[in-house]
């Protein structure tokens, strides 16, 4: 699962309108929690939609070596068998969560309270992303981590043997570090409680809460306030998985920019928690609707259409929303190219800290494409070059991150010269079906060599 061995180097070239249905898959982030909440848990969760994407099999994985069992019906169904809160088996092998900060920092939170010990890796980017703001609380359980210099991967993590419940305040807004502690509480006696500053994606305090935690949200002065009781009795649950928004964003942002395009893209979550893209294209002037909003297995849901916006204008994206579409600003940063004006957008830092630096990553990739962009520590602004305006023809390195890729993808699209990845592999992290489903509504992406 680790670092891909051939790089696939992609050229996307300029294409007529995209039109047609685009179905996505399933939400990345409510995939890894659906498979772990359903190891925490004695009896069958069953799962519809999950993700089948590398970062997701390799959290599917990773359950079966903690001791679920874990099948994946012909018709895509998958089934969890779990062990119960506290019930973790000690792992025989180095658990391997590839390219998924999401899948280790949970997991680790996950066993942290577990008397066993479990050493974790990944690919070249997971081993060199941030460890320590997970392993700082899972310390005040009583757990112990021994990882490289820096608090990197690989990773060996020595469960509490006599867990205590924790008060923490998440020093950066991160739903992963949130969930890590939370599902650390789970197996703690008493009350775990985390505080956030800033509300990140919430869709495991709504799982636990559908697995039948007793858990509480304030919205308190000094934050989101969360309150879960220790050791609950976990029950198995049949979970469908909405469409993920972060993957919906490729086809709407590509419909934005390519004259003539309509798209739809159906049945997609849209948690306040993580709709601020959509929020932000709306208000540079997208023609962007929400078509039969409902409810799906306890998330809003919705049917979003995407049509040619030439006449978008770059907006200062307000920092408050930089939680809700953290993912997204490198496919917002490729609209912003297509659109008139400057494109500003700050309060990022934890930007630099995903699978790559991705303020660096995008700066580099679009100045290579004539697209003029500044950038500090925790801001960037992009110039727009106004619809269709982008040069384009230049080769764009990825870093071993599916966002940076699927983006330049796109900016190909509608550039006036096509678009090259070095390596377009890690776009099966998160999204396996994206070269068919593009290529089904007009793209026309090519692979190289
Ligand atoms: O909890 C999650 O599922 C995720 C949280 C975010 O990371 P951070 O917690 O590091 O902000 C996001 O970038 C990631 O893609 C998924
Ligand atoms: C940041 C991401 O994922 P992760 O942190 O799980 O690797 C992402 O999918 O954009």
């Amino acid at each position: 699962m680790s670092a891909h061995a051939t790089p696939i180097p992609m050229i996307s070239h300029p294409c007529g309108a995209l039109s047609g249905q685009a179905e996505v898959p399933g939400d990345k982030s409510i995939s890894h929690r659906a498979l772990i909440l359903g190891a925490l848990c004695v009896g069958e969760t069953v799962i519809a939609g999950l993700l089948e994407g590398e970062d997701v099999l390799a959290t599917a994985q990773a359950m079966r070596d903690f001791g679920a069992e874990v099948t994946r019906d012909k018709d895509g169904t998958w089934h969890v068998n779990g062990v119960g809160v506290g019930g973790f088996a000690e792992p025989a092998t180095v658990i391997d969560c590839g390219n998924a900060g999401t899948g280790v920092r949970l997991i680790m939170g996950a066993m942290a309270t577990q008397p066993i010990t479990a050493t974790f890796t990944g690919d070249a980017s997971l081993n060199s992303r941030p460890m320590a703001r997970v392993t700082d609380p899972l310390a005040l359980f009583g757990a112990r981590a021994l990882g490289r210099s820096g608090g990197r991967l690989p990773m060996t993590i020595e469960g509490a043997r006599a867990p205590v419940p924790v008060r923490y305040t998440v020093p950066v807004p991160s739903a992963q570090v949130k969930s890590a502690v939370l599902l650390a509480g789970l197996n703690a006696p008493g009350e775990t409680v985390v505080i956030e500053k800033e509300a990140t994606r919430d869709h495991t305090e709504r799982m636990l809460a559908g697995f039948g935690a007793e858990i509480a949200v304030d919205d308190a002065e000094e934050g989101r306030v969360i309150t879960l009781k220790g050791r609950p009795e976990l029950a198995p649950q049949t979970i469908a998985v909405p469409r993920d928004p972060s993957s919906a964003a490729f086809p709407v942002c590509a419909a934005l920019i390519v004259p003539g395009s309509d798209v739809r893209v159906p049945g997609i979550g849209l948690n306040p928690t993580r709709a601020g893209l959509f929020e932000t294209l709306r208000e540079m002037g997208a023609d962007l609707s929400y078509e039969n909003q409902r409810e799906e297995g306890g998330e809003p849901v919705a049917d979003l259409r995407a049509r040619y916006s030439p006449d978008m204008t770059g907006i200062e994206v307000p920092p408050a929303r930089a939680a809700s579409m953290i993912d997204e600003y490198p496919i917002l940063s490729v609209v912003a190219a297509n659109a008139t004006g400057d494109t500003v957008m700050r309060g990022v830092k934890e930007l630099r800290v995903k699978e790559s630096d991705r303020i660096e990553a995008m700066a580099r990739g679009l100045r290579a494409n004539g697209v003029e962009v500044e950038d500090g520590e925790d801001w960037w602004i992009v110039k727009g070059c106004g619809a269709g305006q982008v040069p384009g023809g230049a080769t764009v390195e990825t870093f071993l991150d599916h966002r940076i890729a699927m983006s330049f993808l796109c900016l190909g699209m509608a550039a006036k010269s096509p678009v090259a990845l070095d390596d377009g592999a890690p776009v099966a992290t998160s999204f396996p079906i994206f070269e068919p489903l593009m290529a089904g509504l007009g793209a026309d992406i090519r692979r190289q060599g």
